[in-house]
């Protein structure tokens, strides 16, 4: 049975991994918390409208090393709440400085929106800012991370954002996809993002042997590896008929759009 705190939802995806949601938000944005037997590993750390923190401190006392799938501000809004950090080199710029030519106005305005529960008393739209700071370290593709009894690879999945990070643990078949891959629309239409990269990512995680599950970054929690196909299949169509580029539109196959 998923656990609640008054913001976050925990869910157990098995014995030592989490999912901490924020389901009262029009973004429904996940973060994972994974327990090695020495380390642990916090998949991004959500919107910022309440303290990841608090809720990771209830699931374990282990160090805890935050892992940035994309500098988004839905993605870091709790990293000012833990001390290392690793972001993929080419956000790092992001990281410390914020997006170029994206106002704060902007963000406050999609923060804000279609907030369906009560936010903690002590969030303040107003005042809200984007996590900037500098990384305790850069991911590069093909890096990996042992938690004890854990490992880690990191997959550079740009498209979405230029330093795109998806996460693969091979023993378990779990491959972490971020805003790559959800049950939704998926977005590469900002001016940051990149159609063919992106297609060429997706291209990229389905050829990998073994997937038992994808848990994504937004929406619908358990995917498994027939969606990824389906969405690589879509990818390749689009190519195929030269649309991977901006401003080809909003492109709809069933359980999923592709926004370029
Ligand atoms: N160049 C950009 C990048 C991002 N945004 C806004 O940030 C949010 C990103 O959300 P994701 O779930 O796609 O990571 C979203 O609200 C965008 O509007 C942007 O405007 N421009």
């Amino acid at each position: 049975m998923p656990l609640r705190h008054d913001w976050f939802t925990v869910e157990q995806v098995d014995a030592d991994t989490y999912a901490i949601s924020e389901y009262g938000h029009w973004e429904q944005v996940h973060a994972y918390l994974l327990l090695g037997e020495r380390l642990a590993a916090l998949i991004d750390t959500g919107i910022g409208i309440a303290d990841m923190s608090e809720v990771v401190r209830q699931l374990t006392r282990l160090p805890v090393k935050v892992i940035t799938t994309h500098v988004h501000w839905d993605h870091i809004g709790s990293h000012g709440q833990f001390d290392e950090i690793y972001v993929h080199e080419q956000e790092e710029d992001w990281l410390r400085c914020g997006i170029p030519g994206l106002p704060i106005e902007q963000i406050r305005h999609d923060v804000g929106r279609d907030i369906t529960i009560p936010v903690p008393a002590d969030f303040s739209l107003d005042r809200y800012e984007p996590f900037r700071g500098k990384p305790t370290g850069l991911i590069r593709d093909g890096d990996t991370l042992d938690l004890g009894n854990r490992a880690l690879d990191f997959i550079h999945t740009p498209g979405h954002s230029p330093g795109h990070l998806c996460i693969y643990e091979e023993k378990r078949g779990y491959l972490y996809t971020a805003d790559l891959i959800y049950k939704g629309t998926l977005y590469a239409f900002y001016p940051t993002t990149d159609p063919r990269q992106f297609v060429r990512s997706v291209e990229k995680v389905s050829r990998l042997p073994f997937i038992t599950r994808l848990l994504p970054g937004h929406l619908e929690m358990d995917l498994n590896r027939a969606f990824l196909l389906e969405v690589s299949d879509a990818c390749r169509q689009l190519a195929e008929s030269g649309l991977d580029r901006h401003g080809s539109g909003v492109h709809r196959f069933g359980s999923f759009s592709i926004y370029f």
